[in-house]
């Protein structure tokens, strides 16, 4: 047990109620649906809840891997929160639920990031990344981004006056995205506390649920025939992913924010969740 007990990932600390609820209630509706698909929890306690020295950043992580590939599609699921405490008085809140499938299906994984860095600006990161070349397989363009609509949320989501595109700075990044990904910046005014909130609330919120109900429906729970080149294609793309999105996302952030020895600490576990 760490000094939170392992309960501490799903109590989302350090965040707005409305922020700590959607992510509260969409960590349980992926555990409740594929739960029976899912071992528990297998990260090693300082890992499952990790700080850096001066005790101004904190992290949970919390990663589920699916049974044996022969009882169920799903590769794992990766949940995370880290907060923190910035010299200006401020704070970075930083939290994703990422859900991963395996070649037993083609289907699309589901990514969710929110990261806060002040309490006037949010970015969002919501979508079911392609694990298919669009281009090439024009069927799936259709199944899992036409007729799922992602499309009209992304729009209903861009009609708010505080919304703006997220342009990463990363290229890889903005390859790995489908075309309907929801990647925004909501910037309120300092004369409106409490603004962004109430965008996570009215907004962010529904539309997350939404999207992650697509995900459950026609991803996770679909059924796709794959072939056999057709599943070791989907190993070398799915694992190629996986390593350079840890590199991209957190292989600079992380030692700067925890120290090296943690950094090595939390990257090696996560490497090894990634890359069995
Ligand atoms: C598949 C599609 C993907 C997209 C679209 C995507 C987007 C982005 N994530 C960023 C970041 C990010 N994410 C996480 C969660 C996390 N990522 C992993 C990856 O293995 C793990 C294991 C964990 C849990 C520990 C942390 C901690 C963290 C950052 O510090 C970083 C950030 O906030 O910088 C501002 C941004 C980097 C590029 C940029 O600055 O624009 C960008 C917004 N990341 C994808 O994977």
């Amino acid at each position: 047990n760490n000094e939170f007990g392992l309960t501490k990932f799903k109590e989302f600390p350090y965040l707005s109620a409305p922020h700590r609820n959607l992510m509260v209630d969409l960590v349980s509706t992926v555990e409740n649906r594929l739960g029976s698909q899912l071992l528990p929890c297998s990260l090693p306690p300082d890992v499952q809840y990790y700080q850096n020295q001066s005790g101004s950043a904190h992290a949970s992580l919390h990663t589920r891997s699916g049974n044996k590939p022969s009882h169920s599609q799903i590769d794992f699921i990766l949940g995370s929160w880290i907060h923190c405490k910035l010299p200006t008085g401020g704070a970075l809140n930083i939290t994703s639920l990422s859900a991963f499938l395996n070649p037993l299906t083609d289907a699309p994984n589901f990514l969710i990031e929110l990261i806060q860095s002040s309490p006037t600006s949010l970015i969002l990161i919501l979508d079911l990344p392609p694990r298919k070349d669009l281009v090439l397989c024009p069927d799936y363009l259709h199944t899992f981004y036409e007729e799922t609509q992602l499309d009209m949320r992304k729009q209903i989501l861009e009609k708010i006056p505080e919304v703006k595109p997220y342009i990463s700075s990363s290229l890889y990044i903005r390859s790995l995205v489908s075309p309907t990904a929801i990647m925004v910046r909501i910037e309120t005014e300092a004369s409106q506390p409490g603004r962004v909130e109430e965008i996570i609330k009215e907004h962010v919120d529904p539309i997350a649920k939404e999207v992650l109900g697509i995900w459950l429906d026609q991803c996770a729970c679909g059924k796709r025939e794959v072939g056999e080149t057709e599943r070791a294609i989907l190993e070398k793309r799915d694992g190629l992913i996986k390593i350079k999105t840890i590199e991209v996302d957190i292989g600079s952030n992380f030692p700067r924010l925890f120290g090296p020895e943690v950094a090595d600490r939390v990257l090696g576990a996560i490497r090894d969740v990634f890359t069995v």
